[in-house]
């Protein structure tokens, strides 16, 4: 039986200085599910998870968390809401492990924080003020800070941002047992890695609406011209346009840039077309100095939808 979301938005708008950032954008994350809001620098997803923690009032729409409004309601969600903000939003004066152990104290059933510190590695730097921590480091407390008293429902945005490789496992670790225990995880990102390892539902935001939405087996399945299709993604160690490559191609492989010295071939990839490409590159004097084949991704997904690159 489908039980009411955790969370829906329905036709938020909101607007700066009389443009819309977000403009009509639907959602809904279910408990027990990871959703992440994926897009583009300045798509609207921080603006969009600020109106579902009361942080703004919405210019139009409603949004409800756990059946509740989040501005009207503040008081009432906030033992049963956990957040943590893109830049910490800490108190900058206080110890780190400090933190942690005063926001457990308000909650009925914490988290036990000796666990939660030595999982997201706080120990290291427990009696550091927050204003002395590095990026990541205060990303992490914050992780801690915002699921430390067991929310019903969790806020991330872009919990993994600065992190080094082994902390955004821990996070991705977590994130899930939260999840498993039945939270509803919602966790803006523009890391297309973190959405394909963590989400259940992935919501795609461009300028300030849902372009696409679904699982990520779904959303990789969505232009059914290139199901099946791998991409090549050639690095060369030099600039090299790709409009040529495309046109010796042909129209059935999309080219594009990835950066100025890479190009990305999606289509049917046969040993003919790997060879057909390094072929072309060698004509042109270009030397190759790596080759990766993989599968479609959803930076491939968001390219088609867009012609524009996530990052
Ligand atoms: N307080 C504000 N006043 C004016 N403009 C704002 C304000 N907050 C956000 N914006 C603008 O709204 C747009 C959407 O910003 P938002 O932070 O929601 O995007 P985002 O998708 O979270 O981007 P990012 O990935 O960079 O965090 C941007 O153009 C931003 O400059």
């Amino acid at each position: 039986m489908p039980h009411s979301p955790a969370v829906e938005v329905r036709g938020l708008v909101k607007r700066y200085d009389g443009r819309a950032v977000v403009d009509g954008l639907d959602l809904s994350a279910a408990a027990g599910r990871v959703t992440a809001v994926l897009g583009p620098n300045g798509a609207g997803k921080t603006t969009t998870v600020e109106c579902c923690e009361g942080l703004r009032p919405p210019d139009a729409g409603t949004v409800r968390v756990l059946g509740l409004d989040p501005v009207a309601d503040g008081a009432a969600l906030r033992p049963l809401v956990g957040v943590m903000l893109q830049d910490g939003g800490l108190p900058t004066g206080v110890r780190a492990r400090e933190m942690l152990d005063h926001v457990a104290r308000m909650y009925a059933d914490p988290w036990d924080t000796d666990a939660l510190a030595e999982r997201l590695g706080l120990d290291g730097f427990a009696r550091t003020t927050v204003r002395r921590l590095s990026g990541g480091q205060r990303q992490r407390l914050a992780l801690a800070v915002a699921v430390v008293g067991r929310p019903r429902v969790v806020f991330l945005d872009e919990p993994s941002a600065g992190m080094d490789p082994q902390s955004r496992l821990a996070v991705w670790q977590l994130v899930r047992e939260l999840r498993d225990e039945g939270a509803a995880v919602i966790l803006t990102t523009h890391l297309m890695e973190e959405a394909e390892d963590l989400a259940d539902h992935v919501v795609v935001v461009d300028h300030g609406t849902v372009i696409a939405q679904g699982s990520v087996p779904e959303l990789l399945a969505t232009d059914v011209d290139r199901r099946g299709a791998a991409t090549l993604v050639v690095h060369t160690a030099h600039d090299v346009a790709a409009t040529g490559l495309r046109e010796r191609l042909g129209p059935s492989y999309a080219v594009e840039h990835r950066s100025a010295t890479s190009l990305a071939v999606t289509g049917e990839v046969t040993p003919s077309t790997v060879a057909t490409v390094t072929a072309w590159l060698a004509a042109q004097d270009v030397l190759v100095t790596r080759l990766d084949l993989g599968r479609r991704t959803l930076e491939d997904v968001f390219l088609d939808l867009t012609g524009r690159s996530l990052r």
